[in-house]
């Protein structure tokens, strides 16, 4: 076998035009210009081969580096076409990440705690981990790639890198700390090299088998009420109020466990205004790119500049989970459980760090409750009737969580102007969003908008 950096160098070509055809990849705005390898690591020698590989990606001015598994192997695995990367003389290169007989590995050394290379394999203090367990990526995979070993173990590895530790295990551990009852426990991590840098790259956690996600169910419960135009969200059996607010004394929870193992901080004029400032900004920005957004701008702006007036002691910064709705909320038999405490996926490493307020949380749970009902009127033809029946769905989930809060930390509806800007900002970023990746659903961020902004109730 060839020099595994070879390898990669002639791989070049076909990277630049597979990477962009990859769901997880984050720059699909702009083509690929360069792709340099930073990193190669032999973890499974012969044939099969693998490798660990980190990538600089180039787009014009732009660089950012992707985690990749790439396999080599000259009869090849059954795995899905948008897998196949290239051909190198007459073997095989492709992501191996679905690849049943090569990526068992990557458990072993955590439990084993090997170094290979730069990249340091761990199990968290305490663990231990079962060996020789079969790997299959999960379908549902979004920013990153997910592997569930044996149905006990995820595996997260981390696509677009970030030097330092990850967010994610970070709060993860944390809360692990505090004892926190709503997160999938952590159970190890793969650390590389980036810039000299340690950085996470792989996060293991228990996998919850039993778990179904808050969208699933919420959305289940929606069409439930659209078949039953008899009856008032209350009386339907797939009525989710009890649940809507036993997550959002979850939230709380996991909020305070948050205070607790991490601190707060009181919040300043100037952060005030940074706040503000950047939620004019990102309104800007996303008004230049979608014409729609254009016309509700000044009742947004003046919504944002309010910020700048609020008392003081109206906001307490802590670390949040940055990006919550209900795609990121498991039900369990034993409760709610929360994951990816990444942030908002766009958003700099730095921004994802920063303390911000636990309201932020809330009104990204709050405007999910609306995109759960709203969706469900996507590409349905005008009819007032389905439209009220979804507002109320709407609102009446929207003020279970916010009942469910109050009954473990402040109630958020004290915070009524605060709570308001935080959902508009975060639907703003929705329309970014939807018009970069579904543009069918801009109109659902878009009527809130007009709704919130036309004096439209909030919890
Ligand atoms: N601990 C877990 N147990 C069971 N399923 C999980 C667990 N963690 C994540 N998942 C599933 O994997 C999906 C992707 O996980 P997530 O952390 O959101 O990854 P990404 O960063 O790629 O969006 C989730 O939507 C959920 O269905
Ligand atoms: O889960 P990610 O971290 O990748 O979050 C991104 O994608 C989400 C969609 O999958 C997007 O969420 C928006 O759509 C959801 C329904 O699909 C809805 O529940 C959310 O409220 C809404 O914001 C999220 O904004 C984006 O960052």
């Amino acid at each position: 076998m060839s020099d595994p950096r070879e390898l990669v160098d002639d791989l070049t070509e076909d990277l630049k035009r597979w990477l962009p055809e990859q769901r997880w990849f984050a720059g699909k705005d702009r083509p690929v210009t360069g792709v340099r390898p930073l990193g190669v690591t032999e973890l499974v020698s012969g044939d099969p081969q693998l490798l660990h590989v980190v990538v600089e990606v180039a787009q014009d001015d732009r660089r950012e580096p992707y985690q990749l598994l790439v396999g080599r192997r000259t009869h090849p695995p059954e795995i899905a076409s948008t897998s196949w990367i290239g051909a190198v003389g007459d073997l095989n290169a492709y992501e191996a990440s679905g690849d049943l007989d090569v990526t068992g590995v990557l458990l072993d050394l955590m439990a084993r705690e090997e170094t290979v290379g730069s990249l340091v394999f761990e199990h968290e203090p305490g663990v231990e981990l079962e060996t020789g367990l079969r790997a299959r990526p999960i379908t549902s995979e979004q920013s990153n790639t997910s592997l569930v070993y044996g149905g006990q173990y995820i595996l997260k590895l981390f696509r677009k890198l970030t030097p330092g530790k990850n967010k994610d295990l970070l709060l993860h551990r944390a809360l692990q700390g505090v004892g926190s009852k709503h997160i999938a426990v952590p159970l190890g991590s793969i650390t590389g090299d980036l810039d000299g840098e340690p950085t996470t790259v792989g996060m293991l956690q228990q996998f919850v088998s039993d778990a179904v996600d808050g969208w699933a169910m919420a959305t289940t419960s929606v069409r439930d009420l659209m078949a039953a135009p008899e009856l008032h969200a209350g009386e339907v059996g797939g009525d989710f109020a009890g649940e809507a607010e036993r997550l959002g004394r979850a939230v709380a929870e996991v909020h305070a466990d948050l205070a607790e193992a991490l601190g707060t901080e009181p919040v300043d004029a100037e952060e005030l205004e940074r706040s503000a400032k950047a939620m004019l900004d990102r309104l800007d920005t996303i008004a230049a790119r979608v014409p729609e957004l254009a016309e509700h701008a000044p009742k947004l702006r003046a919504a944002f500049e309010k910020l700048r007036a609020l008392p003081l002691d109206a906001v307490t910064m802590q670390y949040i989970h940055g990006d919550l709705h209900l795609g990121q909320v498991l039900r369990t038999v034993g409760g709610w459980l929360l994951i990816d405490f990444e942030g908002e996926p766009a958003a700099p490493v730095e921004e994802r760090h920063a303390l911000r307020s636990p309201l932020r949380d809330v009104a990204g749970m709050l405007r999910s409750f609306d995109y759960a009902a709203q969706q469900m009127l996507v590409g349905q033809p005008d009819e007032p009737a389905l439209a009220e029946r979804a507002h109320e769905w709407s609102e009446r989930n929207r003020a279970a969580f916010c009942e469910g809060y109050a009954a473990v930390a402040a109630d958020p509806r004290e915070q009524g102007e605060l709570l308001r800007a935080f959902e508009l900002d975060k639907a703003v970023y929705e329309v970014g969003y939807e018009h970069a990746n579904r543009p069918d659903w801009l109109g659902v961020p878009l009527a809130s908008i007009a709704r919130i902004t036309n004096g439209g109730t909030t919890p």
